[in-house]
């Protein structure tokens, strides 16, 4: 495909996205119905097509509208492509540009449209982050970095860059935690790649990694929101750890057992019936569903679909999760709750209704992990018993 092609197909997805379908939805509708594209051609438009989702408002502004083909328009032109080569009309190109369309209009001055947020966010952003609430605004708009977990069980780190490099796949240390990489060429190469496949290393963010590397020593540990497995498997890399986990919906953990296979790590899976029968544990881990703030670089969608009613429904779930899992800890156990969140309702204000609600509690540790080219947001709080 020509990049003026990738362009009109980007267009197209955002077209499918206006009538409902989700990013992940419309990309694979139009792979299906486009079988001559290329991994390469795919990688492009989704690309295109993100780039859109995390920079919506400035793209809408460059673009002069909110139609998909404004927004290309819009994003294209704030990262300086050439205009009139991608809309050439030539072949799969879109058509070229109006009149009105090829007017460049002045630089957004708005905070709301620089920091590409929806409106109703932007107070609790600063509240959350203070003067950091900017930078973090911005962070979000750029692609995410690829991260890589050494599985610590089967490598060390400086072997894994070294086989990583010997598959074409750049990566160097994490400074956020010592199993962490940060992969700077060959992303699209891991998945094949033998390191992969054999389970010497995972796809997983570094603060999530740092997240699992601060949990407090105990055998048994309850991953109680499982989803994927993808902190329980970093635990069970972890020496003398015994590790249960749990979804309120088991579909989420049904890869799990074969990422396992391939970690060589031991993760029993627990229903809701058996969680009584298991307990006590040592150290619970709460990885909560949450508004996913942290993350807005690789799912964007999420700056532009929560709503302060989602939100308010998470705070409620988050409150839940964290008194359902108390009851399954033992006396001098650990929960450890975490959000990839960077609002304050997700996190701090969620520890102190907690504590609140469980007098002869305390929180004795918690951390915010901002938004960089180091790792995704990430917060955590470790509560225990006085
Ligand atoms: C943030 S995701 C977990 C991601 C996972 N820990 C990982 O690192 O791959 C949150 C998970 O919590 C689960 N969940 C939601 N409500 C729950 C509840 N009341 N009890 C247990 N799990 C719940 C969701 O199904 C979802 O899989």
């Amino acid at each position: 495909m020509t990049p003026g092609a990738r362009v009109a197909a980007a267009i197209e997805v955002l077209h499918d996205m206006s009538e409902g379908l989700a990013a992940e939805q419309a990309l694979t509708r139009w792979a299906r119905r486009s079988r001559f594209a290329g991994s390469k051609d795919r990688a492009a438009i989704r690309d295109h097509v993100f780039d859109v989702l995390r920079c919506k408002r400035t793209a809408a502004h460059f673009g002069q509208s909110s139609t998909p083909r404004a927004l290309l328009i819009g994003i294209l032109r704030q990262q300086g492509a050439d205009l009139d080569a991608l809309f050439s009309g030539i072949g799969h190109a879109p058509q070229p540009l109006s009149e009105a369309e090829a007017q460049a209009p002045l630089p957004p001055e708005e905070e709301a449209t620089l920091w590409n947020l929806p409106d109703w966010l932007i107070p609790l952003f600063k509240e959350a982050l203070g003067a950091e609430a900017g930078t973090t605004a911005m962070a979000l708009q750029e692609r995410a970095p690829i991260f890589l977990r050494v599985n610590i069980a089967k490598i060390d780190r400086a072997a894994a860059i070294a086989q990583l490099a010997g598959e074409g796949i750049t990566a160097e240390v994490n400074p956020l935690c010592d199993t962490a990489l940060s992969v700077t060429e060959g992303a699209r190469k891991i998945r094949n790649s033998a390191c992969y496949t054999e389970g010497l290393v995972e796809l997983q963010d570094a603060a999530s990694q740092a997240v699992v590397a601060t949990l407090p020593t105990g055998v048994k540990l309850l991953d109680y929101c499982a989803g994927g497995g993808g902190k329980a498997l970093a635990v069970a890399a972890q020496q003398g750890r015994q590790v249960f986990a749990h979804d309120i919906d088991p579909r989420r953990m049904a890869d799990l057992s074969a990422r396992a296979e391939r970690a060589g790590a031991a993760v029993t899976q627990l229903d809701s019936d058996a969680l009584p029968g298991a307990a006590p544990f040592d150290v619970i881990l709460c990885d909560a569903p949450c508004s996913g703030s942290g993350a807005w670089r690789r799912a964007a969608e999420g700056k532009w679909t929560l709503t302060a009613a989602r939100l308010a429904e998470l705070t409620a779930i988050q409150d839940s999760i964290l008194d359902e899992a108390a009851g399954l800890l033992g006396d001098q156990g650990t929960l450890a709750y975490a959000t990839c969140s960077l609002l304050r309702e997700e996190n701090e204000d969620r520890v102190a209704a907690f504590l609140a609600r469980h007098p002869g509690w305390r929180c004795s540790d918690q951390h915010r992990y901002a938004v960089g080219p180091a790792g995704d947001g990430f917060f955590a709080a470790h509560l225990m018993r006085d």
